[in-house]
C-alpha cells in the first residue's frame, strides 16, 4: 500500500495514559502509544517490561487500572463488540481447545465468529494449507507440537479475515521454516491494508520483519515511531534498544567467577 494512503488512515490504535497495577507491582505505567494502521509493527522490550499486559489491555482481555484504548477508532471497554470483530488476538500462553482436531477448531472459531460454513471450509482449507498443517488437521491439537500449536492459533485469529492482529511473541518455539512461513503469511496480509502489532526479544526478527517500532521497558514506551526513527544513529536497532533500555555496561556474568565447568 502506497505510504500517503496508509498514513491519511485513522490510527490502528490509539492508548492514552494506560496504568496497570498488580499489587505493588505497576506494571504498565502511563502508556501513551499511537499505532498506525498498515503497518507491521513491534513492540519490544525486556522481560518484565509491561508488553503481555499491554497487550492484554489493548485486546480487552484485562481491564486498566487508567487509561483510553482505542482500537480503529472504537473504544475497547465501551464498544468491546466492535473492536472484537475487527481483531486477531494470538496470545501468550494461548489456551485452545484441547479436544479438538486443528480442523475442528477452526470449523468452531468461524461459527463463533459468524462466519457461513462455506466460507469457513474454504477459509480453514486454505489457511491448514499454507501453514503447513493440512497433514495434520484431522489430529487433536492437544498433540500438536509448540509450533504447530502457534500456527494453528494464528489460522483461528486470521479466520474472520480482522483488520488488526496482535500477536504475543508468535515466533517463539517455532522452527525456521515455520517461521519464514509465518512470516509470508503476515507480509500477504499487511499488503494489502491490515495491520500487525506483534511482541518480541528477538530484534533482528523485529528489524527485518517491521517498518514501525515502540520500545517498552519499566511499564513505561521508551520510543516509538519508524524503524529509522527508533533506530537513529545506532548500527542496530539491537544497539539502540540497548541504550534505551539502560543495560549497556550491565555485568555481563563478570561477578560469576566460580563458572566455567573446568575442576
Ligand atoms: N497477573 C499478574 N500478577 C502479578 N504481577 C504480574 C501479573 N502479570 C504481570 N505481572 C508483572 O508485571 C510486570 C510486567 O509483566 P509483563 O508480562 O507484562 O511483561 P512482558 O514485557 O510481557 O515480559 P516478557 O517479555 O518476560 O514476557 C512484571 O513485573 C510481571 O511480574
Amino acid at each position: 500500500m502506497p505510504d500517503q494512503v496508509r498514513d491519511g488512515l485513522a490510527p490502528a490504535v490509539r492508548v492514552e495514559g494506560l496504568w496497570k497495577r498488580f499489587g505493588e507491582q505497576i506494571a504498565v505505567a502511563g502508556v501513551d502509544l499511537t499505532l498506525p494502521a498498515g503497518r507491521f509493527i513491534g513492540l519490544v522490550g525486556p522481560n518484565g517490561a509491561g508488553k503481555t499486559t499491554t497487550l492484554s489491555m489493548v485486546t480487552g482481555l484485562l481491564r486498566p487500572d487508567q487509561g483510553r484504548v482505542e482500537v480503529v477508532g472504537h473504544d475497547v471497554w465501551r464498544d468491546p463488540a466492535a473492536v472484537k470483530e475487527r481483531i486477531g488476538v494470538l496470545p501468550e500462553g494461548l489456551r485452545l481447545f484441547e479436544r479438538l482436531s486443528g480442523r475442528e477448531l477452526l470449523a468452531y472459531t468461524g461459527r463463533l465468529r459468524g462466519l457461513p460454513g462455506d466460507e469457513v471450509d474454504k477459509r480453514a482449507a486454505q489457511l491448514l494449507d499454507v501453514l503447513d498443517l493440512a497433514g495434520a488437521q484431522n489430529k487433536l491439537v492437544v498433540d500438536y507440537s509448540t509450533g504447530m500449536r502457534k500456527k494453528i492459533g494464528l489460522a483461528a485469529a486470521l479466520l474472520h479475515n480482522p483488520e488488526v492482529l496482535f500477536l504475543d511473541e508468535p515466533f517463539e518455539g517455532v522452527d525456521p521454516v515455520s517461521a519464514q512461513t509465518i512470516r509470508g503469511v503476515l507480509e500477504r496480509y499487511t499488503s494489502s491494508g491490515a495491520t500487525v502489532v506483534f511482541s518480541s526479544h528477538v530484534m533482528e526478527l523485529v528489524e527485518s520483519l517491521c517498518d514501525w517500532v515502540a520500545v517498552m521497558a519499566g511499564g513505561r514506551i521508551r520510543a516509538q515511531g519508524t524503524l529509522a526513527e527508533v533506530r537513529g544513529e545506532a548500527p542496530s536497532l539491537q544497539a539502540a534498544f540497548l541504550e534505551l533500555v539502560g543495560a549497556q555496561g550491565r555485568d555481563a556474568g563478570e561477578s560469576l567467577d566460580w563458572l566455567g565447568g573446568a575442576r
